[in-house]
């Protein structure tokens, strides 16, 4: 592979950004992309990839360059020059390389290996506490695999179309994809390609999003016709999906805190021709009364540490702080003591979260059934979903069941 001088200094630019200005890895990408209209598909696919490898192992190539946040601009070339070392690229002769000591670097990348929070680039706290919970064999073998580059997942939006029609279009669009066994509705792509400026997804055919996320709301057991609230909606990838398997029939009240989320999602509403969605904003607690006992079912996808999504963020791996999960863990139970009451007797609800920790999982669901709100619910069923037995994210779902 030979490097492109102008490729190479957006990602210094973005690194920078990054770990310097606090930017997010999505956006310092998007930004990266904007460069240069010009660049072809292998370019921009150099650009992102470098920058989230470099982000992914931040601190590995740190401590290997030994260098340390915030990065002179001389530091971000180290740290450029070990990724090219290890990836096996050959060292371009720019000003701003100089002499890499490649021997060294590779002797101390087989040292570091040895020690886990090196070898998986992670901060000290979230090993120590990965371990704790999980036990260090599960979690060896879960933070290698939220360590791999995620693969593009598409939900076919059965409002629209069927999986084998999607398929076939995406094909004539330059698009292959493939299915996968288990997921009715997923297709992969074979190669990273980007999906949206197809027109399959401005005629709204299909959704980008990971095959663990897509079992959320088929856990929800919707049908046609029943009223259905989807309480932290967000941009509301699981709003769609419930609309597609309710058919477009019924209600399905999506929520959330933050109006800018639901704008996004009635933009995404519009194009999937979702048409029994309504949006509101929780601004007062009034909203979730007005609820009480009123739907059939209703949808938790609890904010949470993410930490099972790391493969797609791997910048949370430095932005997250053992305070925040602490505090969020607060948020989970008081969602879960409020909105359960919008479930009607014999109605359903389902807890879900894209975290792998039993705290914010098993033990939020556990913690809520011994409380007073907790206790006209019984517990039906649940299912850890973790990224090095299923190849995609890591997930917990459980269902519960109102008396
Ligand atoms: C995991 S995300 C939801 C993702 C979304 N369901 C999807 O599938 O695209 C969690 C959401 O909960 C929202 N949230 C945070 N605190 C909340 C609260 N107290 N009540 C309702 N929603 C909340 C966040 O704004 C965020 O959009």
């Amino acid at each position: 592979m030979r490097l492109h001088r102008n490729l190479t200094f957006a990602v210094i630019d973005s690194i920078r950004d990054i770990f310097n200005a606090g930017e997010y890895a999505d956006k310092a990408v998007e930004k990266a992309l904007q460069r240069d209209k010009r660049w072809g598909a292998r370019d921009r696919k150099f650009v992102a990839e470098t920058i989230y490898d470099i982000v992914r192992w931040n601190r590995l190539y740190a401590e290997i360059a030994e260098v340390k946040v915030p990065y002179e601009r001389d530091n971000i070339w180290r740290l450029f020059s070990v990724w090219c070392v290890l990836r096996g690229i050959p060292l371009p002769d720019w000003n701003q390389i100089g002499d890499v000591p490649v021997r060294r670097i590779k002797g101390k990348f087989d040292e570091l290996s040895k020690i886990r929070k090196y070898r998986e680039s992670i901060p000290d706290w979230m090993d120590e506490l990965g371990a704790q919970e999980l036990g260090e064999a599960l979690w060896t073998k879960e933070i290698a695999a939220l360590n791999k580059q995620a693969e593009v997942v598409l939900r076919t939006n059965t409002l629209n179309t069927t999986k084998e029609m999607l398929q076939r279009k995406l094909k004539v669009e330059n698009i292959e994809t493939e299915s996968i066994t288990d997921y009715p509705n997923a297709l992969k792509l074979v190669e990273r390609a980007n999906v949206f400026t197809t027109e399959s997804f401005h005629e709204g055919l299909f959704e980008v999003q990971d095959a663990s996320s897509q079992l959320v709301a088929a856990y929800l057991d919707v049908e046609p016709g029943m009223k259905v609230v989807d309480a932290c909606a967000g941009a509301g990838g699981k709003t769609l999906h419930l609309a597609a398997l309710m058919q477009n029939k019924g209600q399905i009240i999506a929520m959330d805190i933050y109006e800018s989320k639901l704008k996004k999602l009635k933009i995404r509403a519009r194009r999937n021709k979702a048409h029994n969605i309504d949006l509101r904003v929780i601004d007062s607690t009034k909203v979730i009364k007005k609820l009480h006992e009123k739907a059939d079912r209703v949808l938790i996808d609890a904010p949470c540490s993410g930490l099972g999504v790391l493969r797609r963020n791997p910048d949370s791996k430095w932005k997250l702080q053992p305070e925040f999960i602490n505090e969020i863990k607060k948020t989970q139970q008081e969602i879960l003591q409020n909105y359960s009451k919008m479930v009607k007797p014999g109605g359903k609800m389902v807890y879900a979260t894209c975290s792998i920790l039993p705290s914010e999982n098993r033990q939020q669901v556990d913690l809520f059934l011994t409380s007073e709100a907790g206790k006209c619910f019984t517990f039906v069923k649940d299912s850890n979903i973790y990224a090095h037995l299923s190849g995609f994210d890591g997930f917990y779902m459980a269902l519960l069941e109102k008396k």
